[in-house]
């Protein structure tokens, strides 16, 4: 058997942490083989409930798990670790927009990035879910400067799954048969949840969701607001932010990464941007990506209509702002 891998995890002690955690360790995502250990970080404060969450761990007798590191240090979080899941941070509330979390969440990630750098493995491939998840990845990462640009992620898995529910619902077609939606951008209610691009596999038989579903109005009002807003809709109803789903997207978006993408279907990760499809360089941006050998690569040379270069920009300003306040926030 290979050797264990040492996964962090922050915000350990909160809700996602406590789906995501099981689905790491029993193997979801690293692969029934791969044995791991597992370095839990929080604040003090939360020290008691994430002893409890060690127990829960211990009497789920899980045996990929090897070992369980829980800590308040960062040192001890992010040492030789090879996969950062950085979910520690506030959630916004009803009313909020998630860029309204940057004044809290920001310098987090900054300390984060610098005990990455640091500490962790220079090939740690990094996924950061605390919002405004795009930023804060962009800042995590400039302050890791040893480690690659292209290892800092942020998710928009969570929009993806979103979208695909959606279609699925929408034609009464399993959710397994729906692929290849995109989402562009911020994971925000500026995001672009596009189905132009979106198949359904009938058996067998190719079908472009557009063709199958018909109906263009529906495309560019009902789904793209939904989706847009589903993390508000959750709020409104649970009073308290997706967990169950942000964990399950979490594990699908890193084990695509160390496992890769299916052939012929993509996946959207937010990645630090080149300037692929004209939208701003150097901001985490979502594209559409395959991956192999832990390596991603932005899916090139899809059209894009006067509709959709209208929301790429529209997210890409949005983005571009998030970083000019949050750099103003670190400075300051
Ligand atoms: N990108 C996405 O699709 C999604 C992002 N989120 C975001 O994920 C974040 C976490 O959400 P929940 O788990 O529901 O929140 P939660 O409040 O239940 O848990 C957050 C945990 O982070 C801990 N924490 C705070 N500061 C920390 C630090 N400096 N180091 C380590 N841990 C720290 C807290 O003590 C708490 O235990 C929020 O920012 C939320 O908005 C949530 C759902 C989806
Ligand atoms: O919407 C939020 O701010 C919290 C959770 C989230 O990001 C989401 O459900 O998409």
């Amino acid at each position: 058997m290979a050797e264990p891998l040492r996964v962090v995890v922050t915000g350990a002690a909160g809700q996602i942490a406590y789906s995501l955690l099981y689905m790491i360790a029993k193997g979801d995502v690293f692969g029934p083989d791969q044995p791991l250990i597992l370095h839990l970080l929080d604040i003090p404060v939360m020290m008691g409930v994430l002893e409890g969450v060690v127990m829960e761990l211990a009497d789920c007798a899980l045996p990929l798990l090897r070992d369980v590191i829980p800590t308040d240090d960062p040192v001890v979080a992010f040492t030789d670790v090879s996969s950062a899941f950085l979910v520690g941070a506030m959630p916004r509330k009803q009313g909020m927009e998630r860029k309204d979390l940057l004044a809290a969440n920001v310098k987090i990630f900054k300390v984060q990035g610098e005990a990455l750098d640091k500490y962790a493995k220079k090939d740690v491939k990094v996924l950061v879910v605390g919002n405004p998840a795009n930023t804060n990845a962009l800042i995590c990462s400039k302050y890791a400067p040893s480690i690659p640009k292209e290892n800092f992620s942020a998710m928009t898995r969570l929009d993806q799954n979103r979208a695909q529910a959606q279609i699925a619902a929408k034609l009464n077609v399993p959710v397994g048969t729906v692929s290849n939606v995109i989402i562009w951008g911020n994971h925000s209610s500026t995001q672009y949840p596009d189905a132009s691009h979106a198949v359904i596999d009938k058996n067998g038989n190719i079908e472009k969701a557009v063709d199958a579903i018909g109906n263009e109005q529906w495309l560019r009002e009902t789904f793209l607001a939904t989706v847009q807003k589903r993390g508000a809709a959750v709020i409104a109803a649970r009073k308290m932010s997706s967990a169950m789903s942000a964990a399950k997207a979490a594990s699908d978006h890193m084990r695509d990464w160390f496992l890769g993408t299916k052939s012929g279907k993509f996946v959207s990760m937010g990645v630090i941007s080149a300037g692929a499809y004209g939208v701003p360089k150097d901001v985490i941006f979502s594209f559409p990506v395959i991956i192999e050998n832990r390596k991603w690569k932005v899916v090139e040379g899809l059209p894009i209509d006067d509709f959709s270069r209208s929301m790429l920009d529209a997210t890409g300003k949005e983005l571009c702002e998030e970083r000019e306040e949050a750099l103003q926030i670190i400075q300051a």
